[in-house]
């Protein structure tokens, strides 16, 4: 592509590269691109066009209009070199919806060359690109170039648009050796232009401002484990997502076919960054709250989340013990003995033979497909107990006789129930049950927060009632189980009907063709072929398991920080990860900048960490406002008061979202008195746990009673960095006491 013809130029020393920028000449500058963005529009409107023009024409063509008949071949020949057209016209409409511009960078070249990156690439109609996907190896230095090694590159040139219209630029000199005399050089630089633009409600994409260190890990290849560490706010999150649009591109077809799961805390996080993906043409990935991971094999909303001491046991591996035993547990109300009469003769299976027969039978089966082995067993011990001497049958004549006994149906049905994963879980309700299948494994006071935690109501728990905590338990349990056989679901279903609502941002129902080498009998799970997990260092050891069950062949993306971890034993969750990861390839990359709050906060923030927690891998924060954190004290009024005053200063201060941020016991009274307050710009306020404002961000930032968010996390004072690094802009802290003894304070570092 050769370069655009520049506007006259007035020969004014503020042209040179490197002077400063007239507003003239921005205006100048911002008209060439926009004769380029307008090029590219027109070229998609075009061959929208034609695409629709060729797709209506071939339909009746082919259909009904004899006497003009067109070969087959013309008419698949049109379609063909017209799909790629409506395909990107497609999208197109999906970004255009979703995003202010396709194009979004420019390269120019030390031998003149100049290119466009942009969301997706666009040829004319000389298939020359007009623009270049940001994903190919073409766009790469427009991520990875420096002044100190400038790849070629004389001039980085960022487009801010809003929909069609180029409304800014923002460009960085890299080699000012090789800049043509007229090569104008204008604006703040990009990157510092976007983080200082105010937050919404979702996460936006950072394709035009993708940072080196970022743009290795989003490229690094597919296979293996990708494990992609740094503190807080460095784009973990955003870079993990971009990976995925990546690995779709570069990979589409394993990876369309084979699906690509994305994990998240929360459902408000999954909320949270929702359109990232469709920003970037990208819909064919599932997400899914950690939560529901389980909803492919029971029915669960996945939302409620344990107090943390039970959450800590419903997590640890050790459950694995609890949960093996209670599948050898004979179901509920089984008979205790089989007996049934046969041409006169009594023939009886008392309960010791009956319990060897169900211990071997489950020593090769799954319970729920375990009924044909146990029916033999039975006819097994039958026979070698019966009076052989007085009933003179062969041995196919003895089974189908005492098949054929109503007896022995109902026996076997009674004995050997399907049990599904719900109606099992739920018996760890039984105090008495859980000491026989714990008492080894679990202290007392383990037993009895999980016996507490499950009801002994008549029915099971509802689908709402299940915790986060829970789906990994029934997940294991359907593994250990198997699929209830389909005739006789009594409860909660195993499979979900169509119309079932759990969380899947976007659905996967295009990606399970039926060519799928999947028998939903032997292995009920979902597969991916590729698991992204976000926030590993809340992941317990019962979830990787069940996230493991997705991705048994899969490649793997693991992002995350121990220093945010909400799980008390980190050593377990890191035992789990390495058990997961085994000897496969690890590639290892460290996000070092933090791109989201300012450094007066993330000081104020880092401080407080390591004095708990020194391995805490601190970021260098980007930016800086000069504007110190503000550390409050409650009057006599109480904290609720205080919060309603200090949002009424913040929402005054930013122009975008304010996070109020509570422990989970403080959370409701400070949002009623919120809600009574009725102020001004609440639709743009978020009241939230610690743990609910994980992986979120605010402009600005009131953290409530910083003292009682340690003493009611798990991760104690991990929890509270999180919280304090939340802000792009302004943080506030609120202490409970007036009289300077919030501890939080005094052990700053
Ligand atoms: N290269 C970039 N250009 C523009 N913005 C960026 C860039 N990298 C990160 N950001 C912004 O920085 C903020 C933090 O990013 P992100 O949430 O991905 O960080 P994180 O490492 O996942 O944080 P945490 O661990 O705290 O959840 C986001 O607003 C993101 O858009």
């Amino acid at each position: 592509m050769t370069a655009p013809d520049e506007p006259d130029d007035d020969g004014t020393p503020a042209d040179q590269p490197g002077g400063p920028a007239t507003p003239d000449l921005v205006e100048r500058e911002i008209a060439v691109e926009q004769a380029h963005v307008d090029l590219v529009y027109g070229r998609l409107a075009e061959a929208t066009r034609t695409a629709q023009e060729v797709a209506t024409a071939g339909r009746s063509l082919f259909q009904s209009d004899r006497g003009s008949y067109v070969r087959e071949e013309d008419g698949t020949g049109l379609y063909e070199r017209d799909v790629f057209a409506f395909q990107a016209a497609k999208r197109l409409a999906v970004l255009d919806a979703e995003h202010e511009g396709l194009v979004f960078g420019r390269l120019d070249r030390t031998d003149g060359e100049v290119r466009y990156v942009g969301r997706i690439g666009v040829r004319d109609a000389d298939y020359e690109p007009l623009v270049i996907d940001w994903r190919a190896r073409a766009a790469e230095p427009f991520y990875r170039a420096t002044p100190h090694d400038p790849m070629q590159v004389v001039r980085r040139r960022v487009l801010r648009c809003q929909g069609q219209q180029v409304i800014g630029i923002e460009d960085d000199l890299l080699d000012g050796e090789h800049a043509r005399d007229d090569l104008a050089v204008v604006g703040e630089g990009a990157l510092m232009a976007a983080l200082t633009r105010a937050r919404g409600h979702t996460m936006r994409d950072i394709v035009a401002t993708i940072q080196g260190e970022q743009d290795e890990a989003i490229r690094a290849p597919y296979q293996g484990f990708t494990l992609i560490s740094g503190g807080p706010g460095t784009g973990k999150t955003v870079v993990a997502l971009h990976r995925a649009a990546y690995l779709l591109y570069s990979n589409r077809r394993r990876f369309t076919s084979g699906g690509v799961l994305v994990v998240g805390p929360s459902r408000v996080f999954m909320n949270y960054i929702e359109r990232v993906l469709p920003s970037l043409g990208e819909e064919s990935v599932t997400l899914r709250p950690v939560g529901t991971v389980a909803g492919d094999v029971v029915r669960l909303a996945g939302e409620r989340v344990d107090d943390a001491p039970t959450a800590a046991v419903k997590g640890s591996l050790r459950m694995v013990r609890v949960l093996r035993r209670l599948v050898q547990e004979p179901p509920q109300a089984v008979p205790l003995e089989l007996r049934l009469t046969l041409r006169g003769h009594v023939l009886v299976l008392r309960v010791e033979a009956l319990e060897r027969i169900r211990a071997e039978v489950l020593a090769h089966h799954k319970l729920n497909a375990g009924r044909e082995a146990a029916e033999k067993a039975l006819l097994q011990a039958l026979w070698r107990g019966r009076p052989a001497a007085e009933l003179d049958m062969e041995r196919d004549e003895f089974d189908d006789a005492v098949t054929d006994t109503a007896a022995f149906t109902m026996f076997l049905l009674a004995w050997w129930p399907g049990v599904s994963a719900p109606t099992a879980l739920a018996r760890l309700g039984d105090r008495g049950l859980l000491a026989r299948l714990a008492g080894s494994t679990l202290s007392s006071a383990e037993q009895d927060l999980l016996a507490a935690s499950y009801p002994r109501t008549a029915d099971l728990p509802r689908t709402a009632d299940w915790t986060v905590a829970d789906g990994a338990l029934l997940d294991e349990l359907v593994s250990l189980l198997g699929p209830v056989p389909e005739s006789e679901e009594r409860d909660e279903p195993l499979f979900l009907p169509d119309d079932a609502e759990y969380a899947e941002v976007v659905t996967t129902a295009d990606r399970l063709t039926p060519t799928r080498e999947v028998d939903p009998f032997a292995e009920p799970h979902q597969t991916y072929s590729h698991v992204l997990v976000d926030e590993a260092q809340d992941i317990t050891p019962m979830q990787w398991r069940m996230l493991r069950r997705r991705g048994a062949g899969a490649s793997w993306t693991i992002v995350g920080d121990p220093a945010q971890s909400s799980w008390p034993d980190a050593a377990e969750t890191d035992r789990a990860l390495k058990e997961l990861v085994g000897t496969a390839p690890v590639r290892r990359f460290r996000m070092s900048t933090n791109y989201r709050s300012p450094a007066e906060v993330f000081d104020l923030a880092a401080s407080v960490v390591v004095r708990a927690y020194p391995e805490a891998d601190l970021p260098r924060a980007v930016r800086s406002t000069g504007v110190e954190p503000l550390l409050l004290v409650a009057d006599e009024r109480g904290v609720a008061a205080g919060a309603v005053d200090a949002v009424v200063d913040l929402l005054g201060e930013v122009e975008g979202t304010v996070g109020v941020i509570c422990a989970p016991t403080g959370r409701d009274e400070v949002r009623a008195a919120l809600d009574a307050a009725a102020l001004p710009g609440a639709e743009r306020l978020a009241v939230v746990t610690s743990l609910e404002s994980k992986g979120l961000e605010y402009d600005g930032v009131l953290v409530v009673d910083p003292d009682r968010i340690v003493a009611e996390s798990p991760g104690g004072v991990r929890s509270l960095y999180v919280a304090l690094t939340r802000p792009t802009q302004r943080l506030v802290t609120l202490d409970a006491a007036g009289d300077g003894s919030a501890g939080w304070r005094r052990s700053r570092g």
